[in-house]
């Protein structure tokens, strides 16, 4: 038996998000990957534990960053400590509840989460799944790319189970090229891919989901499900093919992390037994109440 049922890796920040009040913004952490460890340790039991992996600094923010990680009944063990850098932020702009983000990580201590193989292996050997986006895969160094392709690989033989959410954010990439090579790569070492379907039409020209999963699927995807805003949902590959279309839909209040929840729903459903179908809609139900709030993560 593995440790840590799932160990999600990225970079989680702290986030302002507006109040009613304009003057007044609310602070809290969040990050796409950590949003979804959130969520899976709310609806996995007790007994299987959640972990992040990644990198903060040593000043107040990392801190309390750390210790609302923990408070969240999350595995701390994988988050190692830069002393020369500190946590990014990130702010969301609403406009009729679509949301935008303005970032300030260039410089954050996740960066360097790849700098040390072996402490990558030893995380890695201990869990059952791995989660990752492409925003992890984003924030690195090539050399810290490379370092964690062959971490993924050596896992995967080992017989842990890579999910990735490619969560395109173009901004974060040093180009468009980079960044599609780079999310077929990491593609390509995984075993289930949960793509949104407006980002990948946008970045890969995809004419349909189905276009999608093919694409994924070729790159040596194992399983693909596309995410879609509230429009059907189509998966296909090692899990068996299928569309769910009657899901439904609603006006956000503030869409962010409306895929990272569907993401924890889905995993926590299929984790549990639960097939594609049935595991499509938890997602998508768990995402329905968070984009009835402001702020990433909300009480569920
Ligand atoms: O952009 C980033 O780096 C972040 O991690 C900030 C956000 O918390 C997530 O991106 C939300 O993700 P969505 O589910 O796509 O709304």
């Amino acid at each position: 038996m593995r440790r840590l049922t799932v160990l999600a890796l990225g970079e989680a920040m702290v986030e302002l998000s507006a109040s009613p009040d304009p003057a007044l913004w609310h602070l809290g952490f969040a990050g796409d990957t950590l949003n979804t460890a959130w969520y899976l340790r709310r609806l996995l039991p007790e007994g299987q534990a959640v972990g992040y992996l990644t990198r903060v600094g040593t000043g107040g923010f990392s801190t309390r960053l750390r210790d609302f990680i923990a408070a969240a009944g999350i595995v701390t063990d994988h988050i190692a400590t830069d002393p020369a850098r500190e946590v990014g932020l990130y702010a969301i702009d609403l406009t009729d509840g679509e949301r935008s983000f303005t970032y300030w990580r260039s410089a954050s201590a996740a960066r360097g989460l790849a700098d040390d193989a072996g402490a990558l292996d030893r995380a890695f050997a201990e869990a059952a799944t791995l989660y990752l986006s492409g925003i992890t895969v984003a924030i690195l160094p090539p050399a810290g790319r490379d370092r964690l392709a062959v971490a993924l690989a050596r896992a995967s033989e080992g017989g842990a189970r890579v999910v990735f959410d490619p969560n395109l954010r173009p901004r974060l990439w040093e180009d468009a090229a980079t960044m599609r090579a780079q999310i077929t790569r990491f593609a390509g070492l995984s075993d289930l891919i949960l793509p949104s379907f407006d980002d990948e039409a946008a970045q890969f020209g995809d004419e349909g989901p189905p276009a999608t999963i093919a694409r994924y699927l070729d790159a040596g995807a194992g399983a693909v499900v596309v995410k879609a805003a509230g429009a059907p949902v189509h998966y296909g590959g090692a899990d068996g093919a299928g569309v769910v279309a009657d899901l439904p839909r609603a006006t956000p209040v503030d869409s962010t992390a409306a895929g990272d929840s569907f993401n924890a729903g889905y995993l926590a459903a299929a984790l549990q037994g639960q097939p594609p179908e049935a595991a499509i809609r938890a997602g998508h139900a768990l995402a329905l109440r968070v984009i009835a709030h402001r702020g990433a993560l909300v009480p569920i």
